[in-house]
């Protein structure tokens, strides 16, 4: 993809399926509304088809022109898929984000949990105001590797293989450093933690080696090492010690729920997939089936990874409107949920996704006044 600075960007829109449809309409909604109140490139956002409905309908998850699109965009806005009871002849779900991933190498799964007013305060301790943190999530092997490799042999016996390279977690724990050089310029100090089994397994163990090697070329940045089962308990009892973390595909997949789940659910954490020369921009949460086509979901993971994609795409092409777009967005979602006066049907209140997305969209302008002019100092 060319690094020449386009005025006006393609984005592959990829709604999905269940809810991903839905919170995806509210996001296109958002980013065309911000769009139109700043004299920054414009999106354009073209939608395709893929999915876990596309493939009970047509026998393809991925078509191959959803694949070329999403390969020349300059971005991937992604919804969500899968649906539980469409399934693939060996019993696993057709799931274009883990083709995806591969297609485009997007080895880091980044996934921001920041609590802020109006979220639910789901542990008592009044220091859970402070949680802010960055999970990495290694995307291209782990345990994922095994996927469509796996065995069941006549003795029932059943066989997945996790991978771990040198080149893929020297990246991914390149990636977390980098990271946490950038928090360290708003937060002043920066920790990376390596989140492993290494006590157990040949392959985390090895995975932590690589990761002390990467380490050493960031004397800027201090780092630890915890197993996972110790993150678990961590995240739960003081998560506002933790910054960056970094992790294994399966751990990170796990790791990333629970740690939604302390800013009160899946609803606000949003996810970026990134790899040297593509992004992909989705919620972490799924297709949630006991809500879908009820007008429930909370739109406000995707608000958050749409900014996410416009703070890659600044990054990426020196956009710094870009950037101040992705904060106005950010600020317009903190306020609405801040006064109190709209609150997500997931926190037990009674707004749905297009109240929320009305309240979003009419607080831009007043979010837009409260940003100072490029260039911003990056909420990394
Ligand atoms: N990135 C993705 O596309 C993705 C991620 C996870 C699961 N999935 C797929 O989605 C399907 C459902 O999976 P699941 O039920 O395990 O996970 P899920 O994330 O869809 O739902 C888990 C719970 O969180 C709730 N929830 C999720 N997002 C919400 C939102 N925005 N607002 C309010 N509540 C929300 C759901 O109602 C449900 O109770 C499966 O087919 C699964 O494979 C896809
Ligand atoms: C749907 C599923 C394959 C996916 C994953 O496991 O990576 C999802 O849970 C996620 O967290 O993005
Ligand atoms: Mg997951």
């Amino acid at each position: 993809m060319s690094q020449i600075t386009p005025s006006v960007y393609e984005i592959a829109v990829l709604p999905g399926d269940g809810i991903g449809v839905e919170v995806m309409q509210a996001c296109v909604a958002l980013l065309e509304a911000a769009q139109r109140l700043d004299r920054g490139p414009q999106l354009k956002l073209t939608r395709y088809d893929a999915g876990a409905q596309h493939y009970a309908k047509h026998g393809e998850a991925l078509p191959e022109r959803t694949l070329d699109a999403a390969r020349a965009a300059h971005a991937v806005l992604f919804g969500a898929m899968g649906w539980p009871d469409v399934r693939y002849p060996d019993g696993t779900e057709p799931i274009p984000q883990l083709d995806l991933r591969m297609a485009l190498d997007l080895y880091a799964g980044v996934r921001p949990i920041r609590w802020f007013p109006g979220l639910p305060k789901v542990l008592t301790d009044e220091r859970a105001a402070g949680i802010d943190f960055v999970l990495v999530r290694e995307q291209t092997e782990g345990l994922f590797y095994a996927r469509g490799k796996g065995s069941i042999n006549e003795a029932g016996e059943s066989y997945d293989t996790m991978q771990i390279t040198r080149r893929g977690t020297d990246r991914v724990s390149r990636f977390a450093f980098k990271l946490a050089e950038q928090r360290k310029r708003r937060r002043g100090q920066a920790n990376v933690t390596c989140v492993d089994k290494a006590n157990v397994f040949t392959s985390m163990a090895f995975f932590r080696d690589v990761f002390n090697d990467a380490a050493k070329d960031f004397p800027g940045v201090s780092f630890d090492h915890a197993y996972v089962d110790a993150m678990a308990l961590t995240m739960i009892k003081k998560p506002w010690t933790l910054d960056v973390m970094v992790t294994e595909n399966m751990f990170g997949d796990i790791l990333s729920d629970l740690a939604a789940g302390l800013i009160g659910g899946m609803g606000m954490a949003p996810s970026a997939d990134v790899g040297d020369h593509h992004g992909l921009f989705q919620p972490a949460h799924g297709t949630a089936p006991d809500i879908a086509g009820q007008g429930k979901a909370n739109p406000g993971a995707m608000f958050l990874s749409g900014a996410m994609m416009l703070d890659w795409l600044a990054d990426r092409h020196d956009q710094p409107e870009l950037e101040q777009r992705a904060r106005t967005i950010e600020a317009a979602l903190e306020a609405v949920l801040g006064s109190g006066a709209v609150r997500p049907m997931e926190y037990g209140g009674d707004a749905g996704t297009k109240a929320m997305t009305d309240a979003v969209i009419a607080a831009l302008p007043q979010a837009a006044a409260t940003i100072p002019a490029a260039p911003l100092a990056r909420r990394a």
